[in-house]
């Protein structure tokens, strides 16, 4: 399908496009596919295990596939071991890095989140004593959003789903707001032919307008000297140099410039203000296209620090029940809800406490389990919280029965095992829980998240 011709006219003079070289990409349906490691979830021998060709120059965690292998058979990828993304937005790990700032507790809002890829990154990059929100207006793409988390194993992350401006009205809280804006999706072109026929230029002129208003809703939310990543999968002046200029006009907002970007990457510098934009051109590096930008709030914007607010003080006997579940050498905080059991890192706790005041809270660490005729019954969120299941016993499966297990079928397990909980592994890394009666295994796996397609 042809590219159109209104986009090729609108970039003529945007920095670094070359209509000949971006016409001739797109023709070529060339299928770049790249992941980035989970680094809490190590794999063992994990140069072979994936067809890995080379590392992602601007992320150390992100490497470029030779082949596309289906990662719906692959149990690593169901137990968080990995996530499938663009190399163009691995490049958020350079904002990040660059920021100076990742080596104190930070409170980090990722404003337009589902279905979590930038979330994952952002996660591994901050300190353990940071917390992440991750937020999803739209309601039914927040599932997804839960699920890629749970999976990743993130403790110290809060979903939510709001609209910009009602998390704006806490002000001056997150030191860093990450906001992967809704656009018109021209970066997508090489990928998505549907892409194509949805984009018009009322299209940016509509995803410009709105990407203004969230940034104007959200902006109040930022501390000061706080740091805003901004990025799009456009190409359009419109929805990112031009968005820059206006952080820059209504808000005083200092346009950075990162360092050391090599020039062998590939990646186009766009000069805004005093500032730089990083463009993406499939035609000049590998990966689709993509655009970001940081700017700084300054200092001298008032400043409210938010007081932890009182928690609300959970049963003792559930707090005794979930320790029995809890690796005891982790620190954390056990949070009941009715019969359910959540546990987090006590920074995550304490900004919980604030935000469930104000804002919908979809879930905050992870579910520990359920509290039934006085015993708990665990949650799939545990079994994927490796770092707190050194208590449970595990089953090491084969590649067959993890598939088996993973579509929520019967399993043959040979060994003769004592009855109760096991938490199955692949390659040592956590699928779920089982639990042994008889001579049957009952599948915890849930229903919805079952691999679908046949695994013969
Ligand atoms: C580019 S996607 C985000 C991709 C995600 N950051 C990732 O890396 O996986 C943009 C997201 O913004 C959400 N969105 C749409 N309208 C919005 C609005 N008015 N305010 C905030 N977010 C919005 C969309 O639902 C979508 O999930």
């Amino acid at each position: 399908m042809a590219l159109p011709t209104a986009l090729l006219e609108s970039l003529h003079h945007v920095p670094g496009y070359d209509e000949n070289g971006f016409i001739r990409v797109h023709e070529s349906n060339l299928n770049i596919t790249s992941v980035r490691f989970n680094k809490y979830k190590p794999i063992a021998g994990e140069q072979e295990y994936l067809p890995l060709k080379r590392q992602v120059p601007w992320n150390e965690a992100g490497y470029y596939l030779a082949e596309r292998p289906s990662f719906t058979l692959d149990p690593l990828f169901h137990a968080g071991a990995y996530y499938v993304q663009e190399a163009g937005s691995m490049f958020v790990a350079q904002a990040l890095q660059q920021s100076g700032m990742l080596d104190k507790p930070l409170t980090v809002l990722d404003l337009c989140a589902a279905p979590g890829g930038k979330t994952t990154l952002i996660q591994n990059m901050i300190s353990e004593q940071s917390v992440l929100v991750a937020n999803e207006v739209i309601k039914t793409r927040v599932p997804v959003l839960i699920e890629n988390l749970t999976k990743w194993g993130a403790d110290n992350t809060i979903v939510i789903n709001n609209d910009p401006s009602e998390i704006g009205k806490l002000q001056g809280i997150f030191d860093i707001i990450v906001v992967d804006a809704p656009c018109s999706g021209s970066g997508l072109f090489r990928r998505d032919k549907n892409a194509i026929k949805e984009w018009s230029p009322e299209a940016v002129t509509l995803c410009s307008k709105r990407q203004q208003r969230i940034l104007s809703d959200i902006w109040p939310a930022l501390k000061p000297g706080g740091l805003m990543i901004y990025s799009t999968c456009s190409y359009s002046r419109e929805e990112n140099e031009n968005i820059a200029k206006f952080l820059e006009e209504t808000n005083h907002a200092e346009i950075l410039e990162l360092n050391n970007i090599d020039k062998t990457w590939g990646i186009v510098e766009s000069p805004v203000g005093n500032g730089t934009g990083y463009r993406f051109y499939p035609d000049k590096v590998d990966s689709e296209g993509f655009f970001l930008c940081c700017v700084r709030k300054s200092d001298t914007d008032g400043h409210i620090q938010y007081l932890s607010e009182a928690a609300d003080k959970t049963d003792k006997k559930t707090e005794a029940l979930a320790k029995d579940w809890l690796n005891a050498n982790t620190d954390y905080q056990v949070y009941q809800n009715k019969e359910q059991v959540f546990a987090m890192p006590l920074p995550t706790f304490k900004l919980f406490n604030v935000l469930k005041k104000h804002l919908n809270i979809r879930k905050a660490g992870f579910k520990v389990g359920d509290i039934a005729h006085n015993k708990l019954v665990p949650d799939h969120a545990l079994a994927l919280s490796e770092k707190y299941t050194a208590n449970i016993d595990g089953i090491e499966l084969n590649k067959k029965q993890a598939l088996q297990y993973l579509s929520k079928l019967n399993f043959d397990f040979e060994e003769d095992i004592k009855d109760g909980w096991y938490i199955v592994k692949y390659r040592h890394l956590s699928l779920g829980f089982v639990k042994k009666i008889g001579n049957r295994f009952n599948n915890y796996y849930p229903k919805d998240w079952r691999i679908r397609q046949s695994i013969d």
